[in-house]
């Protein structure tokens, strides 16, 4: 079959000479097919993500082409403003990859607003809200290597397509032949016909407006001081953070030269996410040097954000997802509580495998902390929830330990420019009382206890990763973990379990040890990876990474 699969490519006009070259490489090749034609990219937990190059299991114009007929097929079937909104950031086939997509949704009728220039998830997120799109289409890769494409697709409330829509999209796309299923039109043709449109400077100004109306004190940057070095990882970041940064009066703003301007292959990042330490070397080296209050780096569809705080002993530590997540939500808290613009019966929402230390603050502070499945698309969907009742002022804040946070409901997913901003403000906001990030978050650890959260991650590639990962899985319900380092399981939460969790679907296993420890066990929907969360608890941080040590090295077995 694939190997057919593979010839009917190998006979057909490609338009792209690069894939047709690598088919005639892989001439032979057997296993070089298979990867490339034996499967379809699947829609994982944000959209389809896969390497580029050339075959049904690989990023490339006619795979995008198919899914943008999928997405037209519904956008068809649902009236409205028949509009489907697209951006892309800086990544290698990213203009390509989105012009292929308007000049499908045109050729099938659709009115298209897509980006001038390589614009955000958020700023997706919000032009598919703007222009009441019927969806909307984000061609990235987030934070993967330089070697992968990917394509987030948006409901029409802004936030990704959660399983149902999900389901109905990629059952379009499955009726739609690769090669020859899709409607197309040139784009030229497109924006001669006035059905690709830019988008507006409107849109564009409207999006910061809603961003700076989310700053707890506003004003408070003008006169603090604070120096800051940024680096966009040569992503989509670099427009709107500083323009946001400046708008709020932060002016000492250096940006890491050789990660400042669009480079998809990420020649000093070669793994562009700031979970990685050596994303944010190159950051934190010019901090040292320039003796920056804080470092902060976006990924290149700039929907997460890391940063490097100076510590009062002049070093600087890198701040995880986690403890980013807590020390924001417990900022917006105590501010929006200090300025009396708490709304009443507030939410925040965070994925179960985000720290429980955010359900101790949320408790403090009486917000009610919902928690959905990894994936910032669940979260968007708690704000439509909340906004189908006229409530969605009650949202005030969500995260994911995987660097991704949201302040406001003018967007639906993540967003690494209102978090920035707010990470500035709360910076400033510490140093105006002679305190720092630093120190806030010790006073947390003290309050509520000292929790450490790590995630561990196993890669397994190709076809073959996917199958020993399904196996790993498997075997874990099998034959169900009783103890881990001396530790007796007490409850196993299987996600398959609908009933059991309230939630929808998921391949994850929670594991509940009796010493209050747990880990959590999932493959990842975005890299050919299974991960392992850990929570554990101690008088101090030695004594919580003895804990989390000693139980990873008990679970690595199950999963390799
Ligand atoms: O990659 P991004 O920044 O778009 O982020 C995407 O992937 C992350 C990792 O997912 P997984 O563990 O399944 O790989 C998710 O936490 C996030 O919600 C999702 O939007
Ligand atoms: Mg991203």
């Amino acid at each position: 079959m694939y190997q057919d699969e593979y010839k009917r490519w190998l006979g057909a006009d490609l338009i792209d000479c690069d894939l047709g070259k690598e088919l005639r490489d892989i001439e032979g090749d057997d296993d070089a097919i298979k990867e490339r034609f034996a499967a379809a990219l699947q829609f994982g937990t944000a959209g389809l993500r896969g390497t580029l190059g050339a075959g049904t299991n690989r990023m490339n114009i006619w795979v995008v082409r198919q899914a943008t007929q999928g997405v037209a097929d519904w956008v068809k079937g649902e009236g409205g403003t028949q509009t489907v909104a697209i951006s892309y950031d800086t990544r290698l086939k990213g203009w390509t990859f989105a012009k292929e997509a308007a000049g499908v949704l045109a050729a099938n009728g659709i009115n298209v607003r897509i980006y001038d220039e390589p614009m955000p998830v958020p700023a997706l997120s919000f032009a598919t809200r703007f222009y009441k799109a019927n969806a909307g289409i984000m061609v990235t890769a987030s934070h993967n290597p330089a070697k992968y494409n990917g394509y987030k697709a948006y409901g029409p409330d802004g936030c990704q397509m959660t399983d149902d829509a999900a389901d109905v999209v990629y059952n379009a796309i499955q009726k739609t032949d690769v090669l020859t299923g899709a409607k197309y039109m040139s784009f030229a043709e497109g924006v001669e016909k006035g059905l690709i449109k830019f988008v507006g400077e409107d849109c564009k100004e409207g999006l910061y407006k809603n961003i700076e109306a989310c700053q707890v004190r506003p004003g408070l940057c003008k006169t603090a001081g604070l120096k800051l070095v940024y680096s966009p990882l040569n992503g989509t970041g670099l427009v709107p953070v500083t323009r946001v940064l400046r708008d709020i009066g932060i002016d000492d703003v250096t940006i890491v030269p050789e990660q400042e301007y669009p480079n998809g292959y990420f020649t000093t990042c070669s793994y562009p996410n700031p979970e990685i330490l050596a994303a944010m070397e190159k950051g934190v080296e010019l901090a040292k040097k320039t003796d920056a209050d804080l470092m902060l780096a976006t990924d290149p569809d700039a929907d997460r954000v890391g940063i490097a705080m100076k510590c009062p002993d002049g070093s600087y530590e890198l701040v995880s997802g986690n403890e980013m997540g807590v020390l924001l939500l417990d900022y917006i808290c105590a501010g929006r509580q200090e300025k009396g613009t708490m709304p009443k019966n507030p939410v925040a929402v965070k994925s179960i495998v985000s720290t429980p230390l955010a359900d101790a603050v949320a408790k403090h502070y009486g917000v009610e902390l919902r928690h959905t499945l990894t994936g910032f698309k669940w979260i968007g969907d708690q704000i439509l929830g909340l906004e189908k009742k006229g409530e969605e002022d009650r949202f005030i804040f969500g995260f994911e330990e995987s660097y991704g946070y949201l302040a406001g409901s003018y967007v639906r997913d993540k967003d690494a420019v209102v978090a920035s901003m707010l990470i500035c403000e709360m910076a400033a906001y510490y140093r105006s009382k002679g305190s720092s990030i630093k120190q806030r978050l010790e006073e947390i650890y003290s309050q509520y206890g000292r929790y450490l959260n790590k995630v561990d991650s196993f890669e397994f590639p190709g076809l073959s990763g996917m199958d020993k990962m399904k196996g790993m899985m498997e075997n874990l319900r099998k034959d169900p973990i009783q103890e881990l380092a001396g530790k007796k399981v007490v409850k196993v939460i299987d996600y398959l379990d609908t009933a059991a969790t309230g939630l929808p679907k998921a391949n994850v296993l929670t594991y509940e040890l009796e010493d209050g420890s747990s880990v959590i066990i999932r493959p990842s929907g975005t890299e050919p990876k299974i991960k392992a969360y850990y929570t554990t608890k101690g008088k101090d941080l030695a004594e919580a990474q003895a804990a989390k040590d000693k139980m990873a090295e008990a679970v690595k077995p199950y999963l390799s």
